[in-house]
């Protein structure tokens, strides 16, 4: 067995964020993401993915708790940690009169043991691109070009924030596989989405952040787990809940009605349906708009996140109403400087 498959690539602890002005985008975030996993942050607009992210990345300095990435600090230890890591940050902004060879093979300039330039377009399906300038390429193919940037290293960690906004279907069914691909040749992804069925397919585990803390944390199919299914229907004139048998021993949590509709929640969704549809067919009372629905991970998201907007309002400073500068520009409490993808490019081409 692979003990490295144990290994913690990333470490997460008690990880702060400030922006000036004093306001904490990351509260105390605790996880870790082991080798060979893809690890999906979701959360709320705002809730601080990207300030996270970036910190793993090593573009700016926490002001608090502490991040390891392949064991080093990827902020101090930059040098050691970047060349192991591929990063697609929200917003490339390549110089956007290079064609997108030009761009790739000035961006393998700076990585060693570079993929060859024609495979890595291919991977991201921009093959028939090679010859179009930047400023040509559509959103979503110049998201499969951040893409092709990150994945010139062969990277052992790789850090996608919202790889698949901007891409159609298609384009997000691709890079669904092509993650898949890496994370079977043990590759470690972290990726934020705001595309709850992007989490189901790929995450191994996730967490859901709101306000900058995590509000929970699990596999897909544990964070899924924390809500109840549910059973809608209409019930006949004449019909009442109280017609039907003792919810508490269909396995029914709780419900409400409104009008004719009928509302249940249930932990044991088959043993209910099934005494249900018994009664209905025992009393031969016709069920309309019958709707039979396992607890989903966007249900999920949208209770905690609710759940936690109820706990956390009254200790939240007021949020800025917008950033001081552009998402990932502006100085940190530290007097650090987050660095913009451009910027990245500069760093690499001096
Ligand atoms: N440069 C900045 N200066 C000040 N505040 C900032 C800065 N960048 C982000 N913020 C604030 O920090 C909070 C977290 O922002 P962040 O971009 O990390 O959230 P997110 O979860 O990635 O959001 P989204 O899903 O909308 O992209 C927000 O309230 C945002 O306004």
């Amino acid at each position: 067995m692979d003990t490295r498959e144990h290994e913690h690539v990333i470490e997460v602890t008690d990880l702060r964020r400030v922006y000036g002005g004093g306001f904490e985008a990351v509260r105390g975030v605790d996880f870790h993401v082991r080798r060979g996993e893809v690890f999906a942050l979701l959360g709320t607009n705002g809730a601080g993915k990207t300030s996270t992210v970036e910190l793993l990345e090593g573009l700016a300095a926490p002001a608090g708790g502490r991040v390891r990435v392949l064991g080093h600090d990827p902020y101090t230890e930059r040098a050691v940690v970047r060349p192991r890591t591929g990063v697609m940050l929200q917003e490339g902004g390549f110089p956007s009169e290079l064609t997108v060879a030009e761009t790739t093979r000035m961006w393998a300039g700076c990585v060693s043991g570079a993929r060859p330039e024609a495979e890595v377009l291919e991977l991201v399906g921009l093959g028939a691109k090679s010859r179009t300038r930047v400023k040509q390429l559509s959103g979503g193919q110049r998201r499969r070009l951040d893409l092709a940037l990150a994945l010139l290293g062969s990277p052992e960690v790789l850090f996608l924030d919202e790889p698949t906004t901007g891409l159609d279907a298609e384009g997000r069914r691709d890079t669904w596989e092509l993650v898949g691909a890496l994370r079977d040749e043990g590759t470690t992804v972290l990726l934020t989405t705001h595309y709850l069925e992007e989490a189901e397919n790929l995450a191994d585990r996730l967490a859901i952040m709101h306000e900058g803390r995590i509000a929970t944390t699990g596999t897909p199919a544990e964070v899924t787990a924390t809500q109840p299914s549910r059973i809608s229907f209409e019930l006949p004139e004449g019909y009442f809940v109280g017609d039907l048998p003792p919810l508490a021993e269909l396995g029914v949590s709780g419900h409400d009605t409104e009008g004719r509709t009928v509302r249940l929640r249930t932990r044991e969704l088959q043993r209910a349906a099934t005494a249900l549809l018994t009664w209905a067919a025992r009393t031969g009372v016709e069920l309309r708009r019958l709707d039979v629905r396992s607890a989903s991970l966007e249900e999920a998201f949208l209770r905690i996140a609710k759940e936690a907007s109820a706990t956390a309002g009254e200790n939240t400073p007021a949020r800025p109403r917008e950033r001081t500068g552009a998402g990932t520009g502006a100085k940190t409490a530290t007097g650090t400087k987050a660095t913009t993808g451009t910027e990245i490019q500069k760093e690499c081409a001096e």
